[in-house]
């Protein structure tokens, strides 16, 4: 492909990905692979540069942009060369008339810097959120030793603080390499490895997990516990929950059960483990604004009515989840995201429901101690954003 035609799919995908933003659709990653794949004439460095230009515009802008070609006008502001590709060659845009007005630069919608702002995430860390995320494994001990998988991946090195950690150097598709196939690890963002730990998962222990999703932190509470135990993985989204049987079975983790959970119906659904579970694990629904390392995009999908929604959804999972713990036991409450409100503000708000339950202190090998639980930042601890919080419910 040409540099204009490139710029030309650029502007293409960005159009995509903005429709997708509006209607709640594909994340950009997703309508990136998408687009490539009805286009098998693009190479490899095609692909390559297409995607780098399309992030690029998308990190630029903070507010969800009309269209491609303004979030392609905005970013031409910054890359000059890229002005050159319109009106050039017979794939590339069309030629800039003067009236045209490209997208406006930002950071975020107003409205989420100010919440932002509200949760203490100043200058410093908010460039952090919308760096490049790294790669990160987390090694699987019922599969393989972390030295030996480090030794097969020299490409790698051991993440600080984080146990079965190692953080990918160079680019590497390790979804095809022989170590994965046979389960040896899993890829999981260091963050996600940390908050992991916060329940205290041990052998023997029921455990509900119940936003399991395709099982990230199921597959890492069952590897603490030995794959000993019971592991109950709920969601109310079967094309997720489908994803960890195999995921389950690779990683050589037997005791995971699912379960299938309708929203209308789901205290009913878990009435036989009221009062059962040693914890309980809410990995809720949230912004994501933790992750926007990963997923830029997601700052132009969230308005103030979806924040309300989820922050009453979490509150609502949490008091389901909080039925099934058994007395003693731990109810624990994540999000990726750095916002107060999904975080701090939701457990003192449980804790003001719940009287008797508290906010245990928790030892985790990184994060801030932030109001009732630990924050993890990409600024201070180069994870994505987590929040967590450990409640323990009275014997
Ligand atoms: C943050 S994701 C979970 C990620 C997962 N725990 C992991 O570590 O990979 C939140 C999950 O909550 C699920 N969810 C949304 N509403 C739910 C509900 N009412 N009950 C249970 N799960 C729900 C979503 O389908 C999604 O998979």
């Amino acid at each position: 492909m040409t540099p204009s035609a490139r710029t030309q799919a650029a502007i293409e995908v960005l159009d995509r990905i903005i429709e997708a933003a509006r209607d709640q659709g594909a994340a950009a990653d997703t309508i990136l692979q998408r687009y490539f794949g009805e286009r098998r004439y693009a190479g490899s460095k095609d692909r390559k540069a297409i995607r780098a230009v399309v992030y690029d515009a998308i990190r630029l802008l903070g507010d969800r942009p009309e269209s491609g070609r303004t979030a392609m006008l905005a970013l031409a502001r910054r890359r000059p060369d890229l002005i050159e590709h319109f009106g050039a060659g017979r794939y590339g845009p069309s030629s800039i008339a003067g009236e045209e007005v490209p997208a406006t630069e930002g950071y975020a919608p107003e409205w989420l810097v100010d919440e932002l702002d509200r949760s203490g995430i100043d200058a410093f860390e908010r460039n952090a959120l919308l760096a490049r995320a790294p790669l990160d494994l987390r090694v699987n001990p019922l599969r393989a030793k972390i030295e030996d998988v480090a030794e097969a991946l020299p490409d790698t090195s051991p993440i600080d603080a984080v146990p079965m950690g190692l953080r990918v150097h160079e680019e590497l598709t390790v979804d095809r390499l022989p170590l994965y196939r046979n389960g040896a690890f899993e890829i999981q963002d260091a963050g996600s490895q940390i908050v992991s730990l916060a329940p205290g998962a041990a052998p023997g222990m029921t455990v509900v997990d119940l936003c399991a999703g395709a099982g990230g932190k199921t597959l890492a509470m069952a590897a603490l516990m030995a794959d000993r135990g019971r592991i109950l993985a709920c969601d109310t989204v079967k094309r997720r929950l489908e994803r960890l049987a195999p995921r389950a079975e690779r990683a050589g983790v037997s005791i995971v059960e699912t379960r299938l959970l309708d929203s209308d119906g789901e205290r009913e659904q878990l009435a036989d483990l009221e009062g059962q579970a040693d914890i309980v694990l809410v990995d809720a629904p949230c912004s994501g604004t933790g992750t926007w390392r990963r997923n830029p995009e997601s700052r132009w999908r969230l308005t103030p009515k979806r924040l309300d929604r989820l922050v009453a959804q979490q509150a609502e999972l949490l008091d389901i989840g909080s039925q099934l713990v058994r007395p003693g036991g731990a109810l624990v409450h994540i999000v990726c995201s750095v916002l107060d409100r999904e975080g701090v503000d939701q457990v003192s708000q449980f804790l003001d429901r719940h009287p008797g339950w508290r906010a245990e202190p928790l030892s985790l090998p990184a994060g801030d101690a932030h109001g009732g639980g630990v924050r993890l930042t990409p600024a201070r601890h180069s994870t994505d954003g987590f929040f967590v919080a450990k409640l323990s419910r009275p014997c």
